[in-house]
C-alpha cells in the first residue's frame, strides 16, 4: 500500500461515520479537533457520542443512499463484510472511505495526530502498523511540548531562518 498525506478543506462537508461503538469514539476524537459536522448511522450508539450534542444520529441499519452526499466516509461496524461493501457503495458515489478493519481496504487511513493550534502533524506507517505510528506521533507531541522545535517563533522568524539556512546550503 501507498497512502499519499495530504490536508483536505472540509468546511463544506459532513463527514459520516457507519457504526457508533468504541472504534467510532476514536474517529470522532480525532476528527473534532477540526470539525463538529459529523453524522453517525448505527443500529445502536454508545453513550459517549450521544452526549456530544453536536453530532447528527441516526439509529438505522446502513442502506448504500446514506453514502450520498459524503465525501469522507468511515465504516466503522463490527460487520467486516458490511465494512467493505460500504466502501465498494462509495466508489459508485465518489465518496472516500476508511474501512477500520481491512487497512488494504481502504481509499485513506486515519493518521496518528498531533495538533497545536495551526500545527499540525499526522502519523502514517501506510496502515501497516499502527502501533509505530502512535509512537512517532507521541515522540514528535514530545519534542513540541518541550519547545524544541520553536512552535512560539512568529512566521517572519521562520522565514528568515529559513532564508538563512538556504543561502547557507
Ligand atoms: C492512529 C489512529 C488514528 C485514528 O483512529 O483516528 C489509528 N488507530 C488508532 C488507535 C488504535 N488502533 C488500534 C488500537 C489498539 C486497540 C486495542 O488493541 O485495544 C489503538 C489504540 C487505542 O485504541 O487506544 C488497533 C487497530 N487499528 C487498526 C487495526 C486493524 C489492522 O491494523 O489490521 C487494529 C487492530 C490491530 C491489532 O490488534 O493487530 C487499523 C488502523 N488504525 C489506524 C489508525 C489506521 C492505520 C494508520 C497508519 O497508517 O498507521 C488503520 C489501518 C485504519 C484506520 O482506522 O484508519 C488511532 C490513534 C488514536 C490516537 O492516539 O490519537
Ligand atoms: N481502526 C482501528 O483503529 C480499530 C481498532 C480496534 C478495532 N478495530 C475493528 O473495528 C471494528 C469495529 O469495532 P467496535 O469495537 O467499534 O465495535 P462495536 O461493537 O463497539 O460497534 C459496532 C457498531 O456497528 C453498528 N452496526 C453493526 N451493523 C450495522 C448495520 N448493519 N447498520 C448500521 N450499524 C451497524 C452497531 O450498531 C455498533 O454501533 C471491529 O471489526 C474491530 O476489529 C479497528
Amino acid at each position: 500500500m501507498n497512502f499519499l498525506p495530504i490536508s483536505i478543506n472540509i468546511e463544506d462537508e459532513t463527514i459520516l461515520i457507519i457504526g457508533g461503538g468504541k472504534v467510532a469514539i476514536h474517529k470522532i476524537e480525532s476528527l473534532e479537533r477540526f470539525t463538529h459536522r459529523i453524522k453517525i448511522i448505527a443500529k445502536e450508539v454508545v453513550p459517549e457520542i450521544r452526549q456530544r450534542s453536536f453530532i447528527e444520529i441516526v439509529e438505522k441499519e446502513y442502506e448504500p443512499g446514506d453514502l450520498d452526499g459524503h465525501l469522507l466516509v468511515y465504516a466503522a461496524t463490527n460487520d467486516s463484510v458490511l465494512n467493505s461493501r460500504i466502501r465498494e457503495d462509495g466508489k459508485a458515489r465518489r465518496s472516500i472511505v476508511n474501512v477500520v478493519d481491512k487497512p488494504a481496504n481502504c481509499d485513506f487511513v486515519s493518521p496518528a495526530i498531533y495538533k497545536q493550534d495551526n500545527m499540525t502533524v499526522a502519523v502514517s506507517s501506510n496502515g501497516e502498523n499502527v502501533f509505530a505510528a502512535i509512537h512517532w506521533r507521541n515522540q514528535i507531541r514530545d519534542l513540541a511540548q518541550s519547545n524544541q522545535i520553536g512552535t512560539s517563533k512568529t512566521k517572519k522568524i521562520f522565514r528568515q531562518e529559513f532564508q538563512a539556512a538556504s543561502q547557507k546550503s
